[in-house]
C-alpha cells in the first residue's frame, strides 16, 4: 500500500463556496454516520471530511474499504423539494467529481462528448475519466470513486463520496463482473491529498447545485450524458435478482436509465450496471 509522508498543509480557502461549512476529522467510523449525528446542529450545507474511516459503507449494504490517503467525505444538506428531486443530487455529485478529478490532474483527457466516450484511454494515451450510471466515476475504465446518498424523514440529505486517491482497494474483494478499482495515483501519477481534493470538489458541487436550482435537471442531465460511459452500447442492469440487457439509450428526466431491449424501451429507476 502506498503511504504519503506527513507534511504540513496550507489549506487554500480562496475558492471555498460561500454558505458551505467544512469539518475535517482525523478519524471517524463513517462520515455518513457522522453526518447523521451532526445534522441537527448544522446551520447550512456542510462537508465532513475524514482522513480515516473505520467503518465506511458502500451501496447495497457493501463495506467501503478506505485505505489511508484516500478521500472520504459527506456533504450534509437540507435541499427541500421532495425525495425524487433530492436523489438527483447524485448526478450533481458525479459531475462535481468529474470536474474535481480533471482540475487535480491537468494532463487528463476529458474525453469527447456524447456516445464516443467509451474508450477507457484516449488515443494520445492520456488517462480518461467517465461517469457510470448511477453513481460511479471511472478512470481508464476502472472504478475511481463511488457515491452513496442517504436521506431521512426530517429532510436531511447526506451525500457520501469515496475516491481512491492513493490506493485502490484489493480487487479480489469486489463482486463478480464489477468494475475493478483503480487509484488516481496509479493511473495518472497525481498525488492529491484529501484536503486538496475537497478544495476542488466543494466549489464544483456548489456551481452545479446553483445551476440545478436555477435551471432544473435538464442541463445537469445533458452534462452528465456528455460524460457517460458506454452510452449507445449494450450493457446489463441488475435490479435485485432481476436483470435487463439492452442498449444504453439515455437517462430520462427523473434520472432513470433507459435501455432499448427486444421488448422496447425500459426505464430502470435504480440498480447497478455491468459492462
Ligand atoms: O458503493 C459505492 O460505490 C459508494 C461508496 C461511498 C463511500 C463513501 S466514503 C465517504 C462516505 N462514508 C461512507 O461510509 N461511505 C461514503
Amino acid at each position: 500500500m502506498v503511504t504519503r509522508p506527513w507534511r504540513p498543509r496550507l489549506l487554500s480557502t480562496s475558492h471555498w463556496p460561500v454558505g458551505y461549512g467544512r469539518i475535517i476529522l482525523p478519524e471517524v467510523d463513517s462520515t455518513l454516520s457522522e453526518a447523521s449525528r451532526q445534522a441537527p446542529s448544522l446551520a447550512g450545507p456542510t462537508w465532513i471530511l475524514a482522513l480515516r474511516q473505520t467503518a465506511g459503507r458502500g451501496r447495497r449494504g457493501r463495506e467501503w474499504v478506505d485505505p489511508d490517503g484516500n478521500f472520504a467525505a459527506t456533504l450534509v444538506m437540507r435541499p427541500g423539494g421532495g425525495p425524487e428531486r433530492a436523489a438527483l443530487r447524485s448526478f450533481i455529485a458525479a459531475l462535481a467529481l468529474y470536474d474535481a478529478v480533471c482540475a487535480c490532474c491537468p494532463g487528463l483527457d476529458p474525453g469527447p462528448s456524447g456516445s464516443n466516450n467509451t474508450r477507457p484511454r484516449s488515443r494520445s494515451g492520456a488517462a480518461r475519466v467517465a461517469l457510470k450510471w448511477p453513481n460511479d466515476v471511472l478512470l481508464n475504465g476502472g472504478k475511481l470513486a463511488g457515491i452513496l446518498l442517504e436521506s431521512n424523514s426530517t429532510g436531511t440529505l447526506s451525500i457520501g463520496i469515496g475516491v481512491n486517491l492513493l490506493n485502490a482497494p484489493d480487487a479480489t474483494q469486489i463482486e463478480e463482473h464489477a468494475v475493478p478499482p483503480v487509484s488516481l495515483l496509479s493511473e495518472t501519477g497525481a498525488d492529491v491529498t484529501p484536503e486538496d481534493f475537497l478544495n476542488a470538489l466543494a466549489p464544483a458541487f456548489a456551481r452545479y447545485e446553483a445551476q440545478f436550482k436555477t435551471y432544473g435537471f435538464a442541463p445537469i442531465r445533458t452534462a452528465w450524458l456528455d460524460r457517460a460511459a458506454r452510452l449507445g452500447q449494450v450493457i446489463t442492469a441488475r435490479m435485485g435478482t432481476a436483470e435487463q440487457t439492452g442498449t444504453f439509450e439515455t437517462v430520462d428526466d427523473s434520472g432513470a436509465l433507459i435501455l432499448r431491449t427486444s421488448e422496447g424501451l425500459q426505464a430502470i429507476p435504480a440498480g447497478e450496471v455491468y459492462f
